[in-house]
Formats: C-alpha cells, structure tokens, sequence
C-alpha cells in the first residue's frame, strides 16, 4: 500500500500544559482558597494526581468540557491520610513531586504506579529527601516504586542544600516541595537549569523562593493564597504539529497559546538552527508564564548538534526531534541525553530500533544519538512500548514515509494529548 502524503493546514490549539496542570493541582491543593484552573490537560497523567488528591481529603471538580478544575485547597497542613496507595498511573511527575509533599505530612502512606513506574528509578528522592530527615523507603529495595513514607510525627525536616547529580525538575520540585515543611531554608543545585515551573507557581502563590542561575532557594512554613491559574498550551504536545509542518512537504500551521518558558523552548531554538521556517507571534505573559503563537511552514532541514544546557528545555522532545533529524539534509548529532533511557521507556532503544526498522540510517551512542539524514523512510509496524512521545512521534513520520506506518499501543497518547488524533486528522482535511 503506499502513502498518499497531504499537507497539514490551518490553525490549532493544543491541550494545557502537562508539567503546569500537575503543578496547578499539587500547589492549589495546599494553598488556603478556592484556585480555579484553565486550560487543564485532561491527560490521563493529571488524572492521576487529581485522584491522589482527591484521596487526601481536597475537594476538587473537573469539568472535562471546558477543561476547567476548581478545587478549594487545604493548607500546608491540612491534607489526611489516604485511606489507600496512592496510584500515580503512568506519571513520573506526580510521583515525585508527591513523595515531596508526602515526606512532610504528619501521616504514613505507601505510594505507587504502573508497571513502567515500577521500573523508574525513585532513588534520586530518596537520596535527597532522606538527607533532609524523611523517611521514604523502596518496598521492593532497589530505589524502585512502591514507595513507603513515613510521617514526621515529632521532627520536622530539616533544610539541606542539595547539589543535584542530574538536571532533573522532579528531582530539584520534589526537595523544594519538602522544604515547604522542613526548618530552616532548602536550595538545590542542578547542572543545568530544568523547567522551573514548580519554582515561578510557588512565587506567584506567595512563597519566600530565590532563582539564581542554577539554584533554586526556599523557606519553610509561607502561607500560600490560591490564585487563578491559567495553563499554557503544551510545547511538548506542540511539538508534533511543528514537526509536522516542517517534514510535510506544502504544510503551514498556526499552533495557538503554546507556554514558551525558556527552560521548555529548546525545541524551537533547535528548528532554527536545523533551517526551518519557524515564528513566534503575540507574544504575553499569564501570571507565570510566557506563551505565544508559534507559526511554522514547510522547510528544508539540516542537521545540527544537540547537547548541553539545552537537553533538559526539549528533553521530551527528543523523540520527535530524531524524526524531523531523518528528514533533514546533513548528520545529527543529540548527546548529553542519558536521561532518556529512564523516561516511559528506554527513548534511545525504542526510537534508534524504530527507525532503523524504517530505514533510517541512525545508531545509537552511550548518551543520545547519531542521524544521517536524508534516507527515504518506510512503513512499519512500530510497537510504542506504551510511551506517548514515541507513539506520536511515529504517527507523525508516518505522514511522509512511502507506505503506513501502523503504530501498536497506539492509545497511550491519552496519557498527553487525548484528542492527538482527532486534531492531527483535523488539519489533514
Ligand atoms: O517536572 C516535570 O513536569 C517533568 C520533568 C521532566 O522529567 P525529569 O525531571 O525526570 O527530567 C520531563 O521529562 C517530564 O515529562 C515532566
Ligand atoms: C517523561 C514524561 O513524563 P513523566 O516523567 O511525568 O512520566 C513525559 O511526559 O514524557
């Protein structure tokens, strides 16, 4: 059967950010008042954590139409045990942003996910939040979920300065989080900055919070005053609609209200230096942050070197970035990006065996990958190891390759982006 390639036309507006949506929930939660959020991603990943705190006593309704959350926080000390585990589903972030917050409750709870979860090395909180006097403990051993942590019941944590090994924004919000309930100031350091989005919400709340270049600083016990929290749309979700436009030949696209926060933008940086014909308009600022309209046509690309300061600003972008790579005229090179071997699944594997399947000259390096572009790509039978980047990142190659591509587990991408398919069909049209 072979491909018959239709340029993607017009305008979209993706769903909520997914890192903000999380942080919306979490930080309403244990803000005094009633916080009203906008934009919300109805991904199965922020589900998740509006369940977790649903299970700790705080009232929240969601109403799926209008993408509308409206929850009336409890405090920093007024969230109850869970009569139950705590289940986080698929989503790395609630998990350890949670263990943050959990570590300074005066209750125990045991916290965990599924089965990719359950492979996600929880280790680097553990390290932290255990130097800071909680007591979290692998179940299974291993620093791997379940997860047992055991309320503070007489002593308070206690602030530590925390050099952290990887830049990692669920490593440095987590500590943050348990410095919210430890005695003295907390502050982390990372090797290169990762999104700060925990960071700029707790600020707008009202809590005591320094951001110097790569460390972020927080003091204990601040009343924080529910605000109104208008989500951004998701550059990683974004991101395959920019892909798009510049891999399908004829493309043009308007993708509307996307959050452009300079620890997320990474992507964007790499489209220009890879060629494409890529603009930012109507550029403003929500409460916390920047979003804009992101306008991107059909481009010749070329190859480009990724690595350093700016993997942890695309680090989920790197699947779809390979894509767009095989596409372009010239060698890609993406490094300093081992983290993605411990994301939903091993993103190096999954996309070098993937591609290569396809036709795609790539090989995979101890920390990223090696692309000589310009292969013509074929269609496959691509198993996405239930991970939504790799599904959608498959989906998009599909609309250039000679025949189909048949993604497997294709649903997945309800994890991010429920109406992925529904919008791509939209703009085929
Ligand atoms: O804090 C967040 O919301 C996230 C941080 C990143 O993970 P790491 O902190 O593990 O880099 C990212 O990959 C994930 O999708 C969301
Ligand atoms: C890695 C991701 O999310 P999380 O870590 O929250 O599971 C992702 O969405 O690509």
């Amino acid at each position: 059967m072979t491909n018959k390639i239709k340029p993607l036309r017009g305008e979209i507006t993706v769903p909520g950010d997914k890192s903000i949506s999380h942080r919306a929930v979490m930080l309403g939660s244990l803000a005094e008042g009633t916080t009203e959020i906008t934009h919300f991603l109805q991904g199965a990943d922020c589900l998740s954590t509006i369940n977790c705190f649903r299970q700790m006593g705080v009232t929240i309704e969601n109403n799926p139409e209008q993408n509308k959350v409206t929850l009336r926080g409890k405090g920093l000390h007024g969230l109850k045990q869970p009569a139950k585990t705590l289940d986080v589903g698929n989503s790395g972030t609630t998990m350890r942003l949670m263990s943050g917050i959990l570590s300074g409750q005066t209750f125990d709870t045991v916290i965990t996910g599924d089965a990719s979860i359950q492979k996600r090395p929880m280790g680097r909180i553990i390290t932290p939040l255990s130097q800071m006097g909680a007591k979290v403990e692998s179940i299974p051993g291993g620093g791997l979920a379940p997860l047992h942590i055991t309320g503070r019941k007489d002593v308070h944590l206690h602030g530590i300065h925390y050099d952290s090994p990887v830049a990692s924004a669920q490593v440095k919000s987590s500590v943050l989080l348990a410095g919210l309930y430890a005695e003295g100031s907390t502050s982390v350091t990372e090797p290169n900055v990762s999104r700060n989005h925990t960071e700029l919400m707790l600020k707008m709340l009202g809590a005591d919070l320094i951001i110097s270049d790569t460390t972020a600083t927080i003091q204990p016990n601040p009343k924080l005053t529910a605000r109104k929290i208008e989500v951004p749309g998701d550059i990683s979700s974004a991101a395959y609609f920019i892909a798009a436009g510049l891999i399908v030949p004829g493309s043009q696209l308007v993708i509307k209200n996307v959050g452009i926060n300079p620890t997320r933008d990474g992507i964007i940086r790499v489209c220009k230096q890879m060629g494409a014909d890529i603009a930012i308009e109507n550029i403003r600022n929500t409460d916390t942050e920047a979003v804009g309209d992101i306008i991107v046509s059909y481009s010749q690309l070329k190859g480009t070197e990724i690595g350093g300061p700016i993997i942890p600003t695309l680090i989920d972008e790197i699947p779809i970035i390979a894509i767009m790579a095989c596409f372009a005229k010239g060698q890609t090179v993406i490094k300093d990006a081992v983290e993605l071997k411990v994301k939903e699944s091993n993103r190096i594997d999954v996309m070098v065996n993937n591609l290569s399947l396809m036709g795609a000259d790539i090989i995979a390096t101890e920390d990223g990958m090696i692309i000589n572009g310009g292969l013509p790509l074929h269609g496959a039978a691509i198993d996405s190891k239930a991970d939504h980047r790799i599904a959608m990142s498959f989906t998009i190659a599909g609309l250039v390759t000679d025949s189909p591509v048949d993604v497997l587990g294709a649903d997945c991408v309800n994890i991010s982006y429920p109406a992925f398919y529904e919008d791509l069909n939209r703009l085929m049209r």
